[in-house]
């Protein structure tokens, strides 16, 4: 399946192929410890490669969480680099997590970094925000359809902090009386369905995150309705560290579950360089049973 495919068919590919895990690579100070690394840009390169080398015939999904690159400045940038370039490679699908949004013009530049064909940086998606407004991330989601790529728009957090503002409802607007989060994704399923072909695609381009550690009904976000034709792809971080459990997945997303991505980081990274294959193949059966 060549680059240029819409991400919704590659996603739905390593659905069937591989389930829906997805791996967090977030080299944090203490996993580094932990692994015997360095707290440097070679420690997170290599901890970053060993996760990716782990993930590929396993699962098909790793999210690097940018910040822990940044960390270690340019040189981090380097590492990562090496390890998104790998993991492409490998024949993951990797999402960048890098939650960027601003004016158009600017978030658009961000899309050109992330998501470009050739951009040392390169991913096949990336998180982003649309705190600016739904019409700042127009020219970035265009973008990133006519490169079959995809992109997250940041809808329900898994953090607590967030309800206050994701449940704030709106004053202007078509979407008057909508939650932020519902509009949000209101907004995400109207963008997947005004595609060409929108009908015949399983999965929309443009996902949703929507954490699984919150109760998405009180956001506002309607999980008894038909689900969407294409289907909603919802990258859903909250399960394992934070807190939520698989066996609830169908009671927290409803008709959303399908195309749910259930992302782990710690949980996972924290079995170690020496339990990480296991401990990701023995939750791959387990979101497996857990999935729609
Ligand atoms: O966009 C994300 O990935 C994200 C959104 C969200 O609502 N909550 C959330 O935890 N994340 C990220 O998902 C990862 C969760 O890590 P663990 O809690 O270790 O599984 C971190 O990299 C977070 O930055």
């Amino acid at each position: 399946m060549s680059d240029a495919t819409p991400f919704g068919e590659r996603l739905d590919a390593i659905f069937a192929a591989y389930g829906k895990l997805c791996v967090g690579i977030d080299p944090h100070a203490s996993l580094l410890d932990q692994w015997g690394l360095p707290d440097s840009a070679e420690g997170v390169r290599e901890f970053g490669l060993r996760t990716v080398d782990a993930v590929a015939g396993r699962a098909g999904i790793v999210k690097p969480q940018v910040a822990f690159f940044e960390r270690h400045g340019a040189a981090g940038y380097v590492a990562l680099e090496r390890v998104l370039a790998e993991a492409r490679d490998a024949g993951l699908l990797v999402i960048a997590d890098v939650k960027r949004g601003d004016i158009g013009t600017s978030v658009e530049a961000y899309g050109q970094a992330w998501l470009r064909p050739g951009s040392g940086l390169e991913s096949d998606a990336m998180t982003i925000s649309a705190y600016q407004g739904l019409g700042s991330i127009d020219g970035v989601l265009t973008a990133a359809d006519s490169a079959g790529k995809g992109v997250f728009v940041l809808a329900a957090t898994s953090n607590p902090e967030a309800a206050a503002i994701q449940r704030a409802v709106l004053q202007q607007s078509s979407r008057a009386g909508n939650t932020v989060a519902q509009a949000i994704t209101a907004g995400v399923i109207g963008w997947n369905q005004g595609r060409a072909d929108a009908a015949s695609r399983p999965l929309g381009s443009v996902g949703v995150v929507l954490g699984a550690t919150v109760d998405l009904r009180t956001s506002g976000i309607d999980l008894d309705a038909e689900p969407p034709k294409p289907g909603l792809p919802v990258l859903a971080p909250g399960f394992g560290h934070q807190g939520a459990e698989l066996s609830d997945l169908r009671a927290i997303y409803g008709s959303l579950a399908g195309g749910v991505i259930v992302s782990e980081s710690r949980s996972i990274l924290g079995a170690g360089p020496d339990g990480l294959a296991e401990a990701i193949r023995r939750r791959v059966n387990e979101v497996g049973a857990a999935s729609v």
